[in-house]
């Protein structure tokens, strides 16, 4: 019996007990047949229809994730140099597409917008988003639509931007004076500025006079935990977003888990509705008009007054204020940290960049947003750091709503679609020297390619392109610029003794160094009020 357990098939073959032999043949035979015919389903389209794009094969049931290491855009960057512009890949039971070439981006976010302006929203999206009724994970429909009308037009007009120059201004401001009472010790980059960032944003959402009155004090640190919770929850692998039938048992309890930070949420949001309706209302309405500014808080309260039919509902935006936070401070603070590593490992660049800031700012000022139009040669900086770095290395996952032709190659109708801005911005097709930190090469106005983040030229697109594209840019740019231009105005820096620069980054909701950048400033402008 022994021997027979330890035997392989065929040993049992030429010399074992019939019954068991019938059993493993049959066995085999079914596992076989399972696999020719999975071959066949991942790779065949019906007759007349054009063919899936080539790809690897993968295993039936798990696809190709036994054959993945944890950093999706190496993976993808290696698959694409072997498959070329369109691959498939099958990760568990879902069919992904990635598009890898500039000239097919475009055929996707230009000639097939409408088509690709779908997302496929994975559970920790689905829960942060109280169900896809948000901007950055609802389908392409018109509730959608008019929600990023009230982002782009309300919120983050050019007249409120400008209105809330003064919140950045004071965030920057104390995030300086933060540095410098803790010269000569090691700052963390992403941390000062992903709550720089914070900051900001919970300033323009509920207003400054709600969470700096002493009543709300503890206001911004239970957002500021139950954001940084949901960025955590939200960066994790989910095995149910690959197997959708184990969804419903939620084997690793990620939704369970949103859901409890979106009730903490609600609670936020449920608080100062009701604060903001009862007595400080008035106040700090009055002190928005002499400001000329209107937090989102009161925009959504107008919107609700208006009784115009409106179609935009009270889930919606709160959903969109998740949006706000989720899009606007991981990114953010993730090119602020990539922006300074850059910076700092080039010297030549830092000089650079130093010089620019003494010649347009002054060594006896502080740095203003006025001034940041004139930094060009730190606005290359950015856009080389983006061009190496993108924060989100295939966008936000789009998924067709029919199935669409894509370079000579049937794209389904439902598949996980990637737009792969990292292989394509290091492409040495169309940059000369790809792995290279040159932001020359964004100062140069040769030719008629245009570079600037709008995702109209497909070779360079870290904000997306088409009409999902970002539409935080305009203040994400002003945020990102205004906390470098002042660490860089303001401090040297130096990495703590026997340490390198280390450029490896790490695969999440946003790319981020894998190694923190931990640097140690010095007081570089003479004068100390400069710093208060
Ligand atoms: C450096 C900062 C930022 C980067 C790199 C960034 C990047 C991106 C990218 C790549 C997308 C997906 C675009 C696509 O699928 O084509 C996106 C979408 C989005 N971002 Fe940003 N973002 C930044 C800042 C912000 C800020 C500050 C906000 C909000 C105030 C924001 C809100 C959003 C929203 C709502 C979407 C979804 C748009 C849609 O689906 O229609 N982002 N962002």
């Amino acid at each position: 019996m022994a021997s027979n357990i330890n035997s392989t098939w065929s040993e049992q073959l030429l010399t074992g007990n019939k019954h068991d032999v019938v059993v493993t043949t049959g066995v085999i035979v079914i596992v076989i047949t399972l696999f020719i015919s999975w071959l066949k389903k991942t790779n065949s389209t019906p007759r007349g229809t054009a063919p899936l794009p080539p790809g690897p094969n993968g295993l039936p049931l798990v696809g190709y994730f036994p054959f993945l290491g944890p950093n999706l855009h190496f993976e993808f960057g290696k698959l694409a140099q072997r498959y070329g512009p369109i691959f498939k890949i099958y990760l568990g039971s879902k069919i992904h597409v990635v598009i890898n070439s500039a000239e097919l981006v475009k055929v996707a976010t230009s000639e097939q917008d409408e088509s690709f302006a779908n997302r496929d929203p994975h559970t920790a999206g689905l829960a942060a988003s109280y169900n896809a009724n948000d901007v950055a994970w609802a389908p392409n429909n018109t509730a959608r639509r008019n929600l990023r009308k009230v982002l782009v037009h309300e919120v983050l007009s050019n007249m409120n931007l400008e209105a809330s120059h003064s919140y950045r201004r004071d965030e920057v401001r104390k995030t300086v004076k933060t540095v410098y009472d803790m010269i000569n010790t090691p700052v963390d980059i992403n941390e000062i500025s992903f709550s720089t960032v914070l900051n900001v944003l919970v300033n323009i959402v509920w207003g400054k006079g709600l969470v700096e009155g002493t009543k709300f004090g503890d206001l911004s640190d239970e957002i500021r935990h139950v954001v940084s919770n949901i960025v955590e929850i939200a960066e994790g692998l989910n095995i149910s977003d690959f197997f959708p039938v184990l969804a419903r048992f939620d084997l690793q309890g990620v939704k369970r888990k949103m859901e409890d930070q979106m009730k903490r949420f609600d609670r936020i949001f449920e608080r100062t509705i009701e604060e903001r309706s009862g007595s400080m209302s008035g106040e700090i309405e009055q002190k928005g008009k002499q400001e000329g500014k209107k937090d989102f808080l009161q925009i959504l309260l107008e919107l609700k007054d208006q009784k115009t039919g409106s179609s935009v509902s009270m889930t919606q935006l709160k959903a969109l204020v998740v949006d706000i936070f989720l899009g606007g401070t991981d990114a953010t603070s993730a090119m602020v940290e990539w922006a300074m590593t850059e910076i700092l490992r080039n010297k030549n660049v830092t000089k650079k960049v130093q010089d620019e800031l003494a010649q347009v700012v002054g060594l006896n000022n502080i740095v203003e947003e006025s001034h940041l139009p004139k930094l060009k040669y730190l606005d290359a900086v950015f856009k080389e750091s983006f061009r190496l770095h993108p924060p989100l290395p295939f966008l936000l996952p789009r998924a067709p709503n029919k199935t669409c032709i894509v370079g000579g190659y049937s794209v389904p109708k439902g598949a996980t679609i990637f737009l792969n801005v990292w292989a394509i911005q290091r492409d040495p097709k169309y940059w000369e020297n790809p792995s290279e930190f040159i932001p020359e090469r964004f100062l140069k106005n040769e030719g008629l390619e245009k570079w600037d983040y709008s995702g109209t030229n497909t070779k360079y697109f870290p904000f997306g392109a088409g009409r999902r594209r970002c539409p935080g840019i305009p203040l994400g740019e002003k945020m990102m610029m205004h906390i470098v231009a002042s660490l860089m105005h303001s401090f040297e820096w130096r990495l703590p003794e026997g340490e390198e620069h280390d450029l490896t980054d790490k695969f999440g909701i946003a790319m981020k160094k894998k190694k923190p950048l931990v640097v140690i400033p010095s007081q570089r402008l003479s004068d100390n009020n400069l710093y208060m």
